[in-house]
């Protein structure tokens, strides 16, 4: 597997957001994309995946099966959580996953009849029923309460261990970066400054270890903070 990011520029109407930004990496990755609110994490990824076509540059991926988690989750509203699943994925066990994410049980209750961090948790079970070799994903623990988000965090680290995918993500939580990255590039204010950081393997990383990583990335996330000057 690899990635790599030659190049690579986009503006909005006039104002640059990614300027010229080349990257690569290759094995079995979890590459996060760190930074804060607005500072052009989602445009990269979209980049990425190809739904949005920079304007100068290339992105070169080698995937055979994407799976996307996107920040707004994209459920059909009159199937339930198993027909969800099983309308991308036919062939799939969608019991497997709902349990996967916390959801056994729920197989029958409609997008409305869940919570917000339910929704979420489906979305993701539906991009693994998928079987990608890739998945992305755009801040996908964002609004789950603390004990859920603990839990996935762990069994996304346990997937990503045994079957050998690898994993874009995004995020503007240092701590989570620091626990389940392998890689992270960190970007300041729309990619003015951007820190490539290789970390290895995070199951070699202890609480400590996590916990100096999440405070160093913290602490040069401030730097560029314009709230903060
Ligand atoms: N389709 C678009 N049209 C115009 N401006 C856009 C578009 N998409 C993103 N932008 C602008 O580009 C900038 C970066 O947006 P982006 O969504 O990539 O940031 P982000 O780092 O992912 O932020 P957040 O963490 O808040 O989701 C923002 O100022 C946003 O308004």
């Amino acid at each position: 597997m690899h990635l790599r990011i030659s190049s690579l520029s986009k503006a909005f109407d006039g104002e640059t957001i990614v300027d010229k930004f080349s990257y690569s990496v290759e094995g079995d990755f979890f590459l996060t994309i760190l930074g804060s609110s607005g500072c052009g994490k989602t445009t990269l990824l979209r980049m990425i995946s190809g739904i949005l076509k920079p304007d100068a540059g290339r992105v070169e991926l080698q995937s055979e099966r994407l799976g996307f988690v996107f920040q707004d989750d994209r459920l059909i509203p009159w199937l339930n959580a198993f027909q969800n699943i099983s309308i991308v994925s036919p062939k799939s066990s969608p019991v497997e996953y709902l349990s996967f994410v916390g959801l056994k049980g729920h197989e029958n209750k409609f997008p409305s009849q869940l919570s917000g961090g339910m929704r979420r948790r489906l979305n993701i079970a539906r991009a693994l029923a998928f079987n990608p070799d890739l998945i992305l994903m755009d801040e996908p623990f964002n609004s789950l309460d603390v004990v859920i988000k603990d839990r996935l965090i762990e069994d996304i680290q346990k997937l990503w261990t045994g079957r050998k995918i690898s994993i874009i993500m995004v995020t503007h939580d240092p701590s989570e970066a620091a626990r389940l990255s392998t890689d992270i590039i960190l970007v300041q204010d729309r990619f003015s400054k951007v820190d490539e950081i290789k970390l290895g393997d995070p199951l070699e990383r202890s609480p400590d270890d996590i916990d100096l990583i999440s405070r160093d990335l913290l602490s040069r996330m401030k730097k560029f903070s314009s709230y903060l000057h």
